[in-house]
C-alpha cells in the first residue's frame, strides 16, 4: 500500500512517470501486430506504385499491336495484392489500436475495483467512468497509426536529411537552420495541444460526473424542481468541452502552418544561396536541382510526422488522465497477511469481535470519529449499538470490515487484528447490510448470489423464506429473475433492506452487521426485520445498529455511543437503570414508536 497525500476535488492525483513512457509501455505489448500491420501497409503503398508502370506497359503493348494477356493478368494481381495489403495492412494496426485499449481498460478495471474506500470517497464516478471509456479511446488511433506513421516518416525525413548533408554542407545547413526553427515552433506549440485536450477531456468527466451525480438524486433534482439549474451546469461542461476543442484545433492548425511555412521558407533560400553558388561555380546545377526535389519531396513526411505529433499529444493527455487512476490506492495486504496460514479463516461458528481503544478519523485534515471505543461481542446473539446521530455506530463497521484502518488500539476478529487478516477471508466471514440503497441494479436473484455466487437454488429459496421476501418474488413478473432497476428503484425501502439481508444471509456469515435504515418502517416490516435478526442471531453474531425500539429490546447487549466513546454497556433492562443517555434514547424511539 502506497501512501497518499489527499488530492484536491479535481481529481486523482498526477501520475509519477512520464506519460510518453507509459504510452510505449502499451503499445509495446502489442508492438509485433503493430509492426505486422505497418509492415503490410506499407508493402501495400509500394504495390500502388508499380501500378503506374505496368499501366505503361499496357499502353506500350497496345500500342505494338503484342497480345494484352501478360500485363493484364499483372495489372489484376497488382491491383488484388495491393487493395488486400492496403486493407489488411490498417485492419491489424486497428487491432492492435484495439488491443491497447484493452490492456489499458483491463488495467483500469483491475484498480477502479479494488480501490480503497477512502479514495472512492473523494472521487467522482462519473469522471471515474469517463476515463475508462472516452479517455482509453482516444488511445486507439494514437497506438496504432500514428505510431507507425510518425515512426515511418521520421526515417523518412531523416534518410532525407543525411542525402541532403552528402549533396551539399551549405545548403544543409541553411535548411538545418529551418528544420531548427520548425523544431523550436513544435516544443512550444506541442505541449499546448497536450492541455487543451486534457482540458477538454477533464470537462467531459465533469460531464459525466454530473450527470451521474443527477441520476443518483433524480426524484429529488425532480422534487427540487432542479432540472434547470442541473441543466446549465451540464451544458457548461459541454461547453468547456467544446471550446478546449477547439482550442486544441487551434493549436493543431498552427502546428501545420509553423511546419509549412519554414520548409517553403527554406525552399526559397536554397534557391537563393544554391542559384548564387552555381553562378559563382561553388556547385553543380544538378547538385541543386537534386537539393529542392530532395527538399520537396520531404514536404510530405514533415506534415505526416506534425499531424502524427499532434495526434500523439491527445494521446498523452488521455494517457495522463489514466495514469492517474492507474496510480490510485488499491487496497492491498500486508504482506504478512497475504501468506498468512490463516486457521481462524477456517474457524466455525459465531466470530469474536474485539475494539481496543480505538481511535479513527477519516482523513488527517478531519477531526476524530473514535476516541477510543472499547467493547467486545462475541459468541451468537443479537448486540445493538445505539447513540445519537454521528456517534460513530456506522464507522464500526467500516472498521471491522477493515474499509479503513483505525488510527490507532486494535480492531480484532476472532482476536486477530484485522490487518492481520487475509482481506478475503475477512470478508467472506461477514455478512453486511448497508444503511443506504443496498441493492444494484440486476435481476433479484443476481442481487442476491453477488456475496455467494455458487449458491444452490435451494439455498436462496431458504435465504427468500428467512428473509421474509416470498411475497415479493411471487409479485414479480419473472420471480427472482426480474429486474429491480438502478439501485433498487422498483422495489420499497423495506424490501431493498431485506433483499440487502437475505444476500448477507446467504453468504453463511459468521458476523452479520446490519446497519438499520433510519426512516421509519411500517409496523409489518419492522416486526418482520426484528424476527429476521433474531433468527440470524440464533446461530451467529449480530451486531446492529439499532435505530428501532424493537430492535433495542430484543439485544442481548447494547452499546451505548457517544461523541465517538462508548459510555455504557448492558442489557435494555441495566441501561434504564443506570444510563440517563440512554434512558432518554428510549424515550425517544418509544415515542416516535408509539
Ligand atoms: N466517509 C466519510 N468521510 C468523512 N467523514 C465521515 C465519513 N463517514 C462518516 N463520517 C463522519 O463520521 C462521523 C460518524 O459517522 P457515523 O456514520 O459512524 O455515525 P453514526 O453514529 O452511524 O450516525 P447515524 O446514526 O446518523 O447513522 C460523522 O460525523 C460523519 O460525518
Amino acid at each position: 500500500m502506497t501512501d497518499t497525500t489527499p488530492a484536491t476535488d479535481a481529481g486523482p492525483e498526477a501520475p509519477a512517470r512520464a506519460p510518453i513512457t507509459r504510452l510505449w509501455a502499451y503499445a509495446r505489448q502489442h508492438l509485433r501486430l503493430l509492426l505486422i500491420g505497418g509492415a503490410l501497409s506499407f508493402a501495400g503503398g509500394l504495390v500502388g506504385l508499380v501500378q503506374p508502370l505496368i499501366a505503361m506497359d499496357v499502353i506500350d503493348t497496345l500500342s505494338n499491336g503484342e497480345s494484352l494477356t501478360r500485363p493484364l493478368l499483372y495489372l489484376g494481381a497488382v491491383v488484388i495484392v495491393g487493395g488486400a495489403l492496403s486493407a489488411l495492412g490498417p485492419y491489424l494496426m486497428q487491432i492492435a489500436g484495439q488491443d491497447v485499449v484493452l490492456t489499458v481498460r483491463k488495467q483500469l478495471i483491475g484498480r477502479l475495483v479494488r480501490l480503497q474506500v477512502a479514495e472512492v470517497d473523494r472521487l467522482k464516478p462519473g469522471d471515474l467512468v469517463s476515463r475508462l471509456t472516452s479517455d482509453t479511446n482516444l488511445l486507439r488511433t494514437v497506438a496504432s497509426t500514428t505510431v507507425i506513421g510518425g515512426v515511418t516518416d521520421a526515417f523518412m525525413i531523416l534518410g532525407g536529411i543525411g542525402l541532403m548533408a552528402w549533396l551539399d554542407p551549405v545548403l544543409f545547413g541553411t535548411t538545418m537552420a529551418m528544420v531548427a526553427m520548425v523544431t523550436v515552433m513544435m516544443l512550444f506549440i506541442m505541449p499546448r495541444i497536450q492541455n487543451a485536450t486534457v482540458d477538454s477531456q477533464k470537462a467531459l468527466g465533469d460531464m459525466g460526473s454530473l450527470l451521474e451525480r443527477i441520476f443518483s438524486a433524480f426524484r429529488t433534482v425532480k422534487a427540487s424542481g432542479a432540472e434547470d439549474h442541473e441543466t446549465a451546469r451540464l451544458e457548461a461542461a459541454a461547453t468547456t468541452a467544446r471550446d478546449k476543442g477547439v482550442k486544441a484545433s487551434f493549436w493543431e492548425a498552427l502546428a501545420g502552418v509553423a511546419a509549412f511555412m519554414p520548409v517553403n521558407i527554406a525552399f526559397l533560400l536554397v534557391l537563393g544561396v544554391g542559384g548564387a553558388r552555381v553562378a559563382s561555380g561553388a556547385m553543380e546545377v544538378g547538385t541543386l536541382i537534386g537539393f529542392l526535389l530532395l527538399l520537396f519531396y520531404l514536404m510530405g513526411p514533415i506534415s505526416g510526422l506534425v499531424a502524427s505529433l499532434s495526434q500523439l499529444q491527445t494521446g498523452l493527455a488521455a494517457i495522463h488522465r489514466v495514469e492517474e487512476v492507474a496510480n490510485l490506492d488499491s487496497e492491498a495486504e500486508r504482506p504478512e497477511a497475504a501468506q498468512r496460514e490463516s486457521h481462524v479463516a477456517v474457524a466455525e461458528g459465531p466470530a469474536q469481535v474485539g475494539f481496543e481503544d480505538v481511535t479513527f478519523r477519516y482523513a488527517e485534515d478531519l477531526p476524530y470519529v473514535h476516541h477510543g471505543v472499547t467493547f467486545a461481542s462475541g459468541g451468537r446473539g443479537l448486540t445493538a449499538l445505539v447513540g445519537p446521530s454521528g456517534a460513530g455506530k456506522t464507522t464500526v463497521f467500516s472498521l471491522i470490515e477493515r474499509f479503513y484502518p483505525a488510527t490507532s488500539g486494535r480492531v480484532t476478529v476472532d482476536g486477530v487484528d484485522v490487518r492481520e487478516w487475509p482481506l478475503e477471508d475477512l470478508r467472506g466471514l461477514i455478512g453486511y447490510v448497508e444503511q443506504d440503497a443496498p441493492v444494484l441494479d440486476g435481476s433479484l436473484r443476481e442481487n442476491l448470489v453477488m456475496a455467494a455466487q455458487d449458491a444452490t437454488d435451494s439455498e436462496i429459496e431458504d435465504v427468500v423464506k428467512t428473509a421474509r421476501l416470498t411475497e415479493l418474488v411471487e409479485k414479480l413478473p419473472e420471480g427472482l429473475d426480474s429486474r429491480i432497476g438502478y439501485r433498487g428503484t422498483t422495489l420499497s425501502g423495506g424490501e431493498r433492506q431485506r433483499v440487502a439481508i437475505a444476500r448477507a444471509l446467504l453468504r453463511k456469515p459468521r458476523l452479520l452487521l446490519l446497519d438499520e435504515a433510519t426512516s421509519q418502517l411500517d409496523a409489518a416490516n419492522e416486526a418482520s426485520l426484528k424476527q429476521v435478526m433474531l433468527d440470524a442471531a440464533e446461530h451467529t453474531n449480530v451486531i446492529v445498529v439499532a435505530h428501532r425500539l424493537s430492535t433495542v429490546t430484543s439485544a442481548d447487549q447494547i452499546v451505548v455511543f457517544d461523541a465517538g466513546l462508548v459510555r455504557a454497556v448492558g442489557t435494555h433492562a441495566e441501561l434504564v437503570a443506570s444510563d440517563e443517555l440512554y434512558r432518554d434514547l428510549a424515550a425517544s424511539q418509544l415515542l416516535t414508536a408509539a
